[in-house]
């Protein structure tokens, strides 16, 4: 059947779960500033979102999706998905108090606070760098449809002649991903609140229908995570509640509820079995039931239903094995099944289109799939189903697959052998006992006081390094400039009184890029930029090969700045799972092997820097949290690779080099385990928000290595004052002996202004030393 024989009411053989919002030239984050700025009305900045949007749908249509039926999912969001169902729900947190300006003033209100509010916390999506505004929920937390905006979307594409399908952050996602609020009792959960949340979801639902809506696509990636509030299992009975009720709604359209980010197969028969029209699966990081799809059963369960087969990687922006695809897909057809062609997730992870991309290398380029060109291979693997032939396209893909693999770099045999060669003697330093008595000779006081690492970026740094890459000033001017920066940063410090110095990270652009460009085995893209939250995009190096270290990256910034002082001056790397986490790596290798690589290349710098008298090196390892698979069974394998690859950077260091390391995150409980499994001799984390929380499981974990809880919260300009420190301090020291306790911020400084930081870490210093005095 073809897509014009199908009746009205099916999905269309192809669609995708949803498409960077952002704009090709991050447009909408130009706009959107502007408007904060008070440089854009909020009626312009309301007509650049919707040509925005226009603009979306219409090259989604020419990029092959159907104009009809919801096949274009309508998934524009001014700042952030989940802020949008806490509009639609009417959910506006108390404290906000009475809002009375327009709902787009309402909506920036609580993703970016005001005066007189704090915004609404935000923290990662899932397993992405990406960010989502908490909602905030409690007993009284009002709830009511507010379906305007997405009923004025849908009926705005239509007027452009394409029949689009809202998309909403499903309710049980919704719930699990909310916090109790500050008002609410104890022991409250938000997901106490499901059936009311769902009578308001049946509520949009039927606006969408009155408005014409054929299709509504409600994401439910808690169906497959573990690392939620209550497990899977539970949360699979949650949905089947919620969508029994909402399927059941006579006035709605047809619901695609969508399991993007992992995988979902023990869920797959159960779904099937909701009384709604479409289901979908992560067919890319997950599977289908192999049993259930072998005796028939699946397909039984699916008879009425479409079923989304997320083929398509929204992960990451390599080409497709559109043949691989092509078989899963004819597989399940054969079974009996009726199969949409999908993405894995929504396109929000990868940048809009390769062809923007003037300055890659033609040959990885044509390795490439960015957005645009995902969509362009799932109406591909569509037409095929259809039985049209596209054995010329899969052959075009065998060809450029083939000869990714066979390009240079992408196999190098010296770095392969030494990956080979690296043992579980290379990923192990003498004992901790004996590395302790070893570093004796670096005369670290109790309680030290340090840094993360980087300093404010200010103006005159980002203009120095602009006017670099322009070629406006030379290399000499602008080394000299990063000299004067760091003589200057060290001198602060030592006027400061901090025990342990840091060069100040002047010389980078982001703490992974950095590493990138220097390394082979990676590529920069011009305008690869990929929304991180809100405004705000990062631009992922892509690792297309084999990676190695041509030549020493950080060591004569460190050496430099060690020079200047008699104080010890920490050496500063991105360790290895980070650098992964933040890049776009290649896929045809596991994770694991490639980390593998990076650790080898960093494990020679660290060695260049100790040759070089650098005597502490700190390897920054942000993302480790982040990157814990979601699915509970794979989370054994990551920690043993993620670990072990750092421990292969780290372990070649000598007795006497104190390795450190940073994570940035408070919900450290969870992985205790791996962070001692480090091994490194100090870790720093975050804990000024949270009052310290994680001291609590370091001492019943019995941990023995040096700890460094931040005392000073570095997301807001807040000065916080010696009294907040100390009794920071002295929380900490109640469970920790001084030798073991160090005393630093949450994270690197490169955020904030001068003025703030100095201030905050004299506080921090004097309230070292005072509760040094009480011991
Ligand atoms: C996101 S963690 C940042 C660590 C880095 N060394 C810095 O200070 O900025
Ligand atoms: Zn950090």
């Amino acid at each position: 059947m073809t897509a014009t024989e199908q009746p009205a009411s099916q999905l269309p053989p192809a669609t995708i779960l949803g498409y960077p919002r952002i704009g090709r030239r991050r447009e909408l984050k130009r706009a959107v500033e502007a408007f904060w700025a008070g440089r854009l009305s909020e009626d312009e900045l309301v007509a650049t979102a919707a040509d925005l949007r226009a603009a979306t749908r219409a090259r989604l249509v020419g990029l092959g999706l159907t104009a009809e039926g919801g096949a274009v999912p309508e998934s524009f969001s001014f700042y952030d998905q989940v802020l949008d169902a806490t509009l639609a729900l009417g959910a506006i947190p108390a404290r906000f108090g009475e809002q009375t300006g327009s709902d787009l003033a309402t909506y920036f209100t609580l993703a970016r606070g005001d005066s007189e509010h704090q915004p609404l916390e935000m923290t990662k999506w899932f397993d992405t760098n990406y960010h989502y505004s908490v909602p905030e929920i409690d007993e009284r937390t009002p709830f009511a449809a507010r379906p305007d905006s997405l009923v004025a979307q849908y009926r705005e594409a239509r007027e452009q002649g394409i029949e689009t399908r809202p998309v909403l952050v499903g309710p049980v996602t919704y719930l699990l991903l909310a916090k109790a609020s500050d008002d609410a009792g104890n022991g409250f959960d938000p997901i106490s609140r499901l059936d009311e949340v769902t009578a308001v979801y049946a509520e949009i639902l039927r606006a969408l229908a009155a408005a014409g809506a054929s299709w509504v696509q409600l994401d439910e990636p808690a169906l497959v995570s573990d690392s939620l509030r209550v497990p899977r299992t539970e949360v699979l009975t949650l949905v089947e509640r919620a969508y029994a009720a909402l399927g059941g709604a006579v006035e709605r359209p047809r619901i695609l509820l969508t399991a993007p980010y992992g995988d979902s197969a023990a869920a797959a028969t159960r779904l099937a079995a909701l009384p709604i029209d479409a289901v979908h699966a992560d067919l890319v990081r997950g599977d289908l039931p192999a049993a259930a799809l072998a005796d028939g059963s699946l397909a039984a369960a699916l008879a009425d239903k479409q079923f989304v087969a997320g083929v398509v990687d929204g992960r990451n922006i390599w080409r497709t094995d559109l043949r691989a695809a092509f078989e899963t897909l004819g597989a399940l057809q054969a079974a009996g099944i009726n199969v949409v062609v999908g993405t894995s997730n929504s396109l929000q992870h990868v940048p809009h289109d390769v062809s923007d991309e003037t300055k890659l290398d033609a040959r990885l380029k044509s390795w490439l799939a960015f957005a645009d060109q995902k969509v362009e291979q799932v109406a591909v693997l569509a037409k095929g189903l259809a039985g049209e032939s596209i054995e010329q396209d899969l052959a075009e893909v065998d060809r450029v697959l083939a000869d990714r693999d066979a390009a240079p770099g992408v196999h190098v045999d010296e770095i392969r052998a030494r990956v080979a060669a690296a043992g579980e003697p290379d990923r192990n330093r003498v004992t901790e006992g004996e590395r302790r008595d070893a570093q004796r000779t670096l005369n670290i006081p109790q309680l030290a006081t340090t840094t993360i690492g980087s300093f404010p970026q200010t103006p005159e740094i980002r203009k120095a390094r602009a006017s670099f890459v322009r070629g406006e000033i030379d290399t000499a001017a602008y080394e000299g400039f990063l000299r004067d920066e760091i003589a200057s940063v060290i001198r602060l410090q030592e006027e400061i009184g901090l025990d342990v110095l840091v060069h100040g990270e002047a010389e980078r652009n982001d703490m992974v890029q950095y590493f990138a460009e220097l390394l082979d085995g990676f590529a920069v893209t011009e305008h690869g930029w990929v929304q991180s939250y809100g405004s705000r995009a990062t631009r992922p190096s892509i690792l297309w090969g084999d990676v190695s270290r041509p030549a020493p990256m950080t060591v004569r910034w460190s050496e430099y700045a060690q020079s200047l002082t008699d104080k010890p001056v920490k050496g500063m790397l991105t360790g290895p799972v980070t650098i992964l986490a933040w890049s776009f790596v290649r896929d045809d290798q596991p994770l694991g092997d490639t980390a593998s690589q990076v650790a080898l290349a960093l494990r020679d710098e660290i060695a260049d820097l100790v040759d070089a008298g650098i005597g502490i090196v700190q390897v920054d390892e942000p993302a480790l949290r982040e990157l814990l698979p979601l699915d509970r069974a794979r989370q054994a394998a990551y920690l043993d690779w993620s670990v072990g690859s750092f421990r292969l950077a780290t372990g070649g260091a000598g007795a006497g080099v104190q390795i450190h390391t940073h994570l940035c995150y408070s919900e450290f409980g969870e992985i205790i385990e791996a962070v001692d499994g480090l091994d490194a001799d100090v870790t720093s984390i975050e804990a000024a928000r949270s009052r310290m929380d994680v001291v609590e499981p370091l001492g019943d974990h019995g941990y023995s290595r040096g700890i460094g809880p931040g005392v000073y919260d570095i997301h807001s300009p807040r000065v916080p004052g010696v009294d907040e420190q100390t009794e920071l301090i002295r929380i900490a020291a109640a469970r920790i002996p001084g030798e073991q306790l160090w005393v630093n911020p949450d994270c690197g400084l490169k955020t904030r202004g001068y003025d703030e930081t100095v201030a905050s870490l004299k506080n921090l210093v004097t309230a070292a030393k005072a509760v040094r005095a009480e011991a």
